[in-house]
């Protein structure tokens, strides 16, 4: 066994030391959002046994089929962390409106989060995830206004990937860290720190089938990652459709993946403010880039809390490639 075992809460104790501002709030928001991850890790590892597999037989705001895990796993985060008495604004995929928490049991932070991503690979027991973004938010009077900001102006983001084993990815804003979660003892233990994304690397994601939909610009990009100019290697296929596993994967070995509007989805399909904004803090605190094809995902700046947005996410040297398509072809 590894004598020096790091928790999470110590690891991002030790981090927030550079920071004299620090109360310890950020510790216990921290704490409420790995007991979720816990829970709902718990209950995905028996979701075919207790039944927990299907439709819920209702659809949420974005017109997608809830899968009991779904609302289950909103539960479970939504009362963690308002329990925790550390947040004034909540915003969940599964919810229409944001959940404003006034006096007593409210705190300094507004969290924006998918409880559950790749709801369609639930009942075939592939990697799913949950996916969470962290802003402060200090004001007298707490509204959607607090989320409605730049991803830039996250202090925090992060995804729990439920599979083989359970993991927790976390930016604080400088350097991304994987937690693996020890199932004997509960705990999320430090396994990797300071992860890099490779500048480069011959892997795309993205769901091909709805190629015959795409803009020019989309098409001109994979089309150069399978057939490159002449000495350099074509690129391999990889595309789970649940966007936390295509990201870890992504992360780790590098590549690009890609979510476009086309002509079925003119805004595309990934929401802002809980998917592409934490997924595009921690890529770009690993090193990566993000866009929508002409800004920065991080500087977009949100209307609506379930926004859609474009994204092109992964190896800085291939994210810019395809900005450069998006400026070069736009002006044919
Ligand atoms: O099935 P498609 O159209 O390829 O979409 C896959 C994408 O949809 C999602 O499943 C949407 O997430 P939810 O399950 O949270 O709605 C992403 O995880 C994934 O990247
Ligand atoms: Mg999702
Ligand atoms: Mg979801």
């Amino acid at each position: 066994m590894n004598s020096d075992l790091v928790t999470l809460a110590r690891h991002s104790i030790a981090l927030q030391k550079e920071n004299p501002e620090a109360s310890g709030d950020f510790t216990l928001l921290m704490a409420s959002i790995q007991l979720g991850c816990k829970f709902v890790a718990s209950n995905v590892r028996k979701a075919g046994l207790a039944n927990l597999t299907g439709l819920a037989g209702c659809k949420n705001i974005t017109g997608d089929d809830q899968k009991k895990l779904d609302l289950i796993a909103d539960d479970v985060f939504v009362n963690s962390l308002k329990s925790s008495g550390k947040v004034s604004v909540l915003v969940s995929e599964e919810r229409e409106e944001a959940i404003i928490i006034e006096g007593e049991q409210s705190g300094n932070y507004a969290v924006v989060f998918d409880p559950l991503d790749g709801s369609s690979n639930i009942d075939c027991g592939v990697s799913i995830g949950t996916i969470f973004g962290i802003y402060r938010s200090d004001r007298p009077s707490y509204s959607n206004k607090d989320v409605l900001r730049p991803g830039r102006e996250m202090v925090a983001a992060g995804y729990a990937l439920y599979g083989s084993s359970t993991q927790l990815v976390v930016s604080y804003g400088k350097g991304v860290h994987c937690y693996t979660l020890d199932p004997s003892l509960g705990e999320f233990i430090l396994t990797q720190e300071n992860i890099v994304i490779p500048e480069r690397a011959t892997i795309y994601s993205v769901n091909e089938g709805n190629s015959s939909l795409w803009d020019k610009q989309t098409c001109a990009f994979v089309l150069s990652r399978k057939s490159p100019l002449k000495g350099r290697k074509p690129y391999s296929l990889r595309y789970i459709g649940s966007m936390v596993a295509d990201i870890h994967r992504t992360l780790l070995y590098g590549g690009v993946f890609l979510y476009p509007r086309d002509s079925k989805n003119p805004a595309g399909k990934l929401r802002l403010l809980y998917e592409c904004f934490p997924m595009a803090f921690l890529i770009e605190a690993a090193g990566g880039r993000a866009t929508d094809g002409k800004d920065n995902i991080l500087d977009i700046i949100p209307t609506s809390i379930h926004q859609r947005s474009p994204i092109c996410i992964g190896s800085r040297l291939d994210v810019s490639e395809l900005a450069t398509l998006y400026m070069e072809m736009d002006q044919i």
